[in-house]
């Protein structure tokens, strides 16, 4: 969940919308209802509709149980929606049926009776959500009565569940007013679409304000969302465009003091746009310059005092006698120290691995301020605790943002530990290069030419960062697509950076295996695999670079040039048909064409075989910024 904007989403209902579990590894969502219980009450045998995600009769929802519980471990509460547009298939009869659907409830997808048959497998839910749109009656004892169930579970095992509801937002709502009534509701998610009595008309803020006001005053015991359509299609009307959003309405209704965030219909529909994505990376730059005035400010009081110090300090030296021999930090500035227990703590007894590289196994975890981290535990690492340090101390300095931050060590008998920020959209391999259909069917839409372009000119600098330009002065010698993760925004960040040199490889068995993995990678630069063409340095780095970036191309146009598949020939096919591939892509405008051009040709600057005529990594996020027309094709493929 983001700190920045609480976001509920309905998913459920488009099976191209990708699984439940990637939905909340995109670390976009507070609040996941799952859409719909569509058919239950009067006497009707209750049925789950979930489109094509999975069948129910048959019992294929049950594997959702495993999805539910991922996004609960990852604080994504999961709620289940009942309702919906098919409005013949649900009415409460009387208060003897609300009773029995509340209990049906409870039993089937809460906490109560564990033998009831349960569609969800044994997922427990974190509540129920009620999107009535039919005319109705009974909602406020169904309310009542799931309420006394849950507090009759929190009594006993003090678990909460949550009550919610989506009306609309003319006021009161037709369907829900009577139940809103009861004060029972957690969270309300006001529909403002298709409603265009109440809905934001263009550049008028009036009709869409009062309702809001009326709704946030009608419900102080609960927090009051706007919900909004995720795109132009997803309503009829009352589709608010990010910018607008942040720009004119969300100034209006953050005023409240229950404003709980906003609610969107549907994955499906946030997903094709990334209108959350982009509403979350706009509210965060926000965020950011704010905490930039306030840090400066801090940092300039601090500067103050610091000098304030150190002046009493010089004053009173010389009576202090000989200073006492260096002890020299065995920790690095900015880093924190963990002990093994602490580890053990934060990644659950290591509940819950990501992978296993080379260097070591990755476990997610948490931090007790509740913070995300993947935990690298190193195997082989050097021994030497003041030369590990001293190494660690190097990349705890760096700081940039398309590096992976590290937070802190664990150094501690054998145990040695490497905690990184967590980085919610993985690796760079899983977005562009995975065959796995669950995740091309998620996230291809993502992968549009600029995002691509966007990825390879932050690793660009990134590296640039490494080189020097930030002082580092560090190699990386894996670059691949597999070491470039993409945090909440897609912004990429390098990982893995100076982990080599934590840990020894000079032992046969570990050189074999890496070869090995080279092998298979196929990134290394020529002088990596092969002493004769020269010392390994930055252009080796600059190599595996610009072979990624071509391979991000080949991903992306998955384009068919008979039968070559190595990247190697894939470069010299571009090479030799350059505006061909470009004008082939039909989708692409003027602009993103120059993008996809200047792609390919850094790309292939970078992979010469005389690292002479490769670029700098400086030089090559010049070429990524100029204009396409500015650049020269090389003269040959590998010179
Ligand atoms: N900061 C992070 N946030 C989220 N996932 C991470 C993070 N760091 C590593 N991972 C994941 O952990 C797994 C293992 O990563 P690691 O970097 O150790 O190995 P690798 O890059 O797959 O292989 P190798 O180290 O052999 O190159 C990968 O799936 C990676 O995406």
């Amino acid at each position: 969940a983001s700190d920045d904007i609480k976001i509920a989403i309905y998913w459920g209902q488009d099976g191209s919308e990708g699984s439940l579990r990637d939905t909340c590894a995109t670390g976009l969502y507070a609040y996941v209802n799952l859409a719909f219980l569509s058919t239950f009450g009067d006497g009707r045998t209750p049925a789950l509709n979930l489109a094509n995600h999975c069948d129910p009769p048959s019992g294929g929802c049950a594997s959702l149980a495993a999805e539910i519980a991922s996004c609960q471990s990852s604080g994504v509460k999961v709620l289940l929606s009942i309702g919906g547009g098919a409005l013949g298939g649900y009415n409460l009869s009387s208060l003897s049926d609300a009773q029995a659907v509340a209990t049906y409830l409870w039993d089937t997808f809460l906490g109560g009776n564990a033998t009831a048959s349960r569609p969800l497998g044994d997922a427990v839910l974190d509540g129920i959500d009620l999107d009535i749109e039919a005319p109705s009656q009974y909602y406020d004892d169904l309310a009542r009565s799931l309420t006394s169930l849950y507090k009759g579970d929190a009594d006993a095992r003090g678990r909460a569940y949550m009550l919610t509801a989506a009306p609309q937002c003319p006021f009161p709502d037709a369907s829900l007013g009577e139940a809103l009534g009861t004060g029972l509701f957690d969270h309300v998610w006001v529909q403002f679409y298709n409603n265009p009595g109440c809905q934001y008309a263009p550049g008028d803020v009036g009709a869409l304000g009062s309702a809001w006001r009326e709704w946030t005053e009608s419900l102080p015991g609960a927090s009051v969302f706007l919900g909004l359509p995720a795109s132009l299609d997803a309503a009829g009307s009352g589709f608010v465009d990010v910018d607008t959003l942040v720009s004119q309405v969300l100034p209006v209704v953050e005023g409240a003091n229950n404003y709980g965030g906003i609610m969107l219909w549907s994955r499906s529909y946030d997903k094709d746009t990334g209108f959350s994505v982009k509403l979350q990376r706009i509210l965060q730059s926000q965020n950011k310059n704010h905490t930039d005035i306030i840090v400066g400010a801090a940092v300039a009081g601090v500067l103050l005092l610091f000098m304030l110090i150190c002046t009493c300090f010089l004053c009173h030296k010389k009576y202090r006698g000989t200073p006492r021999p260096e002890e020299g930090s065995l920790t690095a500035p900015a880093l924190k120290r963990y002990t093994d227990s602490e580890v053990e703590r934060m990644t659950k007894s290591y509940a819950h691995k990501l992978g296993n590289g080379s260097n070591g196994d990755v476990y997610r975890g948490n931090l007790r301020d509740g913070r995300q981290v993947a935990v690298k535990v190193l195997k082989n690492s050097k021994s030497d605790d003041k030369e590990f340090m001293g190494e660690v101390a190097s990349v705890g300095r760096m700081s940039h943002v398309n590096v992976v931050p590290l937070l802190g060590i664990c150094l501690q008998g054998p145990t040695r530990a490497l905690v990184y920020e967590y980085m919610p959209n993985g690796s760079l391999e899983s977005y562009a290069f995975s065959n796995n259909d669950s995740v091309q069917e998620n996230y291809s839409l993502w992968l549009y030419w600029e995002k691509l372009f966007g990825i390879a000119i932050g690793v660009a600098r990134g590296l640039e960062y490494l080189h020097g330009q930030g002082n580092a002065n560090i190699l990386h010698l894996n670059v691949k697509p597999h070491n470039v993760l993409l945090d909440q925004e897609l912004c990429p960040k390098i990982s893995d950076v100076g982990v080599p040199n934590l840990c020894h490889d000079n032992d046969k068995e570990s050189k074999r295996s890496t070869a090995d993995a080279r092998d298979r990678d196929g990134y290394d630069a020529p002088e990596v695999l092969s002493r004769k063409f020269g010392a390994v340095g930055s252009k080796s780095d600059v190599y595996s670079y610009g072979l990624m970036v071509l391979e991000m191309v080949r991903a992306k146009s998955n384009i068919n040039v008979g039968e070559v598949t190595t990247s190697k020939y894939f470069a010299q096919w571009l090479y030799e048909h350059l505006d061909q591939f470009c004008d082939s892509i039909s989708d692409i405008s003027g602009e993103t064409r120059d993008l996809v051009k200047r792609m390919i040709i850094v790309g292939l600057w970078c992979i010469q075989t005389a690292q002479t005529n490769r670029p700098s990594m400086s030089r090559v996020v010049e070429m990524l910024e100029s204009s396409s027309i500015d650049l020269e094709l090389p003269v040959r493929i590998s010179s």
